[in-house]
């Protein structure tokens, strides 16, 4: 069952320790097929090195394992609050990486600062509120997805121009239209986290950029009027 979205969930949770996002077991990736309501998940705590095709757990929206021998990744809940309240992303990456982690740790979002990060996220990567005892000693990652959602729904952001966050006091999710965007995502989050940290250490009253800049650099690359790359 759904072989084709195993493949690809395993070649993007690959690409993380890759892209040197993720240490041990700290990230996870997963993908959706929207038209059989099922998401492919990694294994919790099943090391990269071992991580095969047949491995990847395949669990409904009310998180029932469908498929699969292993443990669904420990974020599971996070993931499917995320497919719920976004319906049009395809694919969503957790990790630990430290540039973009050390953003949460420190409760602050990302400002848009340059065209590296104009180029992928239309404004500042939020970071949530922190959660509330009640919500830590709940169901703590349902409550992560919602807390995501909320971040998204009162600062009147849009998803699919932000595709990222920051958990405050955690680390950083990220998505995409399917598992391989939302890793490239992950990818650019950890480089603007890590200019964003230098930046403010060699200028702190550094503001944020233009906003003619942040929209001409965003709007070629994406929507109707794109021109980067080989788009008409
Ligand atoms: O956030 C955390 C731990 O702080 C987890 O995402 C990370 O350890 C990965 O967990 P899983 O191995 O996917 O269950």
């Amino acid at each position: 069952m759904l072989d084709d979205l195993k493949q690809k969930v395993l070649e993007a949770n690959l690409a993380l320790p890759k892209h040197h996002l993720v240490t041990f077991t700290w990230g996870n990736v997963s993908g959706v097929s929207r038209s059989d309501n099922l998401i492919v998940i990694k294994p919790s705590g099943v090391s990269y090195d071992a991580l095969k095709k047949e491995d990847m757990v395949v669990v409904d929206f009310d998180g029932n394992t469908v498929e699969g021998n292993l443990n669904p990744s420990s974020d599971t809940p996070t993931h499917i609050v995320l497919y719920k309240k976004f319906p049009e992303i395809g694919g969503v990456v957790h990790t630990h990486a430290p540039g973009a982690t050390s953003w949460a740790q420190a409760g602050k979002g990302i400002p848009s600062l340059g065209t590296t990060h104009a180029d992928y996220f239309y404004g500042t990567v939020p970071c949530t509120r922190e959660m509330t005892e009640a919500e830590i000693n709940g169901a703590y990652e349902l409550e992560t997805g919602n807390v995501i959602a909320e971040t998204f729904q009162d600062r009147d952001l849009d998803p699919n121009h932000i595709p990222g966050v920051l958990v405050h006091s955690h680390a950083p999710f990220t998505w995409g239209k399917d598992p391989n965007e939302a890793v490239h995502n992950a990818v650019v989050l950890e480089e603007i986290a890590k200019m964003g940290l230098q930046t403010y250490q060699l200028n702190p009253n550094i503001s944020a950029m233009d906003q003619v800049l942040l929209d001409k650099h965003y709007l070629r690359k994406h929507g109707s009027k794109a021109y980067y790359g080989q788009q008409n």
